[in-house]
């Protein structure tokens, strides 16, 4: 009996990777997530460790990254189909390829009645929440929403932060801004229609952050609370995490391409974690409050 190498391929999975159309003031989007794979005469990379037919996975990340500056992205279909077929063709061992792609989905964020230019809410994923709490007389209900994921194509800067020896990070006037917003409010009372309520605060957080130019996703997150608690009297405070979902333009220039804010990887972590509390300075702090997580640190 001898072993022998079976069927095998190699490649990049899940390449993230958004294009924003700018070419007008009504931005479009697209998201998708690459994965492709090769198949050929690799025999002596498995056998021997001789890389010397190895297409590098990095190289294939680099290309679904410059095809899509370079040609644009268009249909998945043609973009795949495009893909495959340069990898076939880039060296003669390389026989076959795989290329898998999904297409998330974004619907432009409706504010007053009209679809925002640049702000977008992916559909799917969203929960409406809530917590109802009965201690004795006291009852409350904190309702909230999570898995909010919304993104702003231009409209948002970061600058003015403090450098120490270990800050890299390049200032901007001009970036992507993307979180999937978790919230949670508690009412002053339980007798309300909690349905039209939910409608209200949704509504005041998305469209806060589609119309606020963002200087931080600080700023958003506090105007964001503010608008809620303008919009329904009845919600005494709110808190509110927002993850910073990173979008990192690409550098292109080691392939002789330019990329004025087209091409962006998006890695899912890690990322910044942003959460904060906003309230009315006279909300009650009885009992009914949402309750602190116990400090486990501090001795009983
Ligand atoms: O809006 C932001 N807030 C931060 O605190 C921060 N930190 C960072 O690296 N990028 C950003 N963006």
């Amino acid at each position: 009996m001898a072993i022998v190498l079976g069927p095998n391929q190699f490649g990049k999975a899940e390449v993230r990777l958004v294009r924003i159309d700018r070419s007008r003031t009504v931005h479009h989007i697209t998201d998708l997530n690459v994965s492709t794979a090769l198949r050929g005469d690799f025999d002596d990379a498995h056998l021997l460790g001789d890389n010397s037919h190895i297409l590098t996975t990095d190289a294939q990340k680099n290309t679904v990254y410059a095809f899509a500056r370079e040609y644009g992205t268009g249909q998945i279909e043609d973009f795949a189909l495009r893909l495959g077929r340069h990898f076939v063709g880039s060296f003669p061992w390389i026989h076959g390829a795989r290329v898998e792609i999904e297409q998330f989905a974004w619907e432009r964020i409706v504010v007053d009645g009209s679809p925002h230019d640049h702000a977008f809410s992916q559909p799917g994923g969203e929960r409406r929440t809530t917590v109802v709490t009965v201690d004795g007389p006291s009852v409350s209900v904190v309702s909230g929403l999570a898995g909010l994921v919304v993104l702003k194509s231009t409209g948002s800067e970061f600058h003015g932060f403090p450098r120490d020896r270990y800050t890299t990070l390049a200032e901007t006037t001009d970036r992507i801004l993307a979180t999937e917003v978790t919230a949670q409010w508690r009412y002053v009372t339980t007798d309300l229609d909690f349905g039209p309520l939910f409608g209200r605060v949704r509504d005041a957080l998305v469209t806060t952050f589609a119309q606020v130019h963002s200087l931080a996703l600080q700023q958003t997150l506090y105007r964001m609370g503010e608008a809620a608690l303008t919009a329904v009297e009845q919600v005494a405070e709110i808190r509110i995490s927002m993850p910073n979902k990173h979008h990192f333009l690409v550098d292109l220039s080691p392939f002789g391409l330019d990329n004025p804010d087209i091409v962006y990887q998006v890695p899912d972590r890690p990322y910044g974690l942003i959460e904060a509390t906003v309230l009315r300075d006279d909300a009650p702090t009885a009992s009914d409050r949402p309750q602190a997580r116990p400090d486990t640190t501090s001795a009983p």
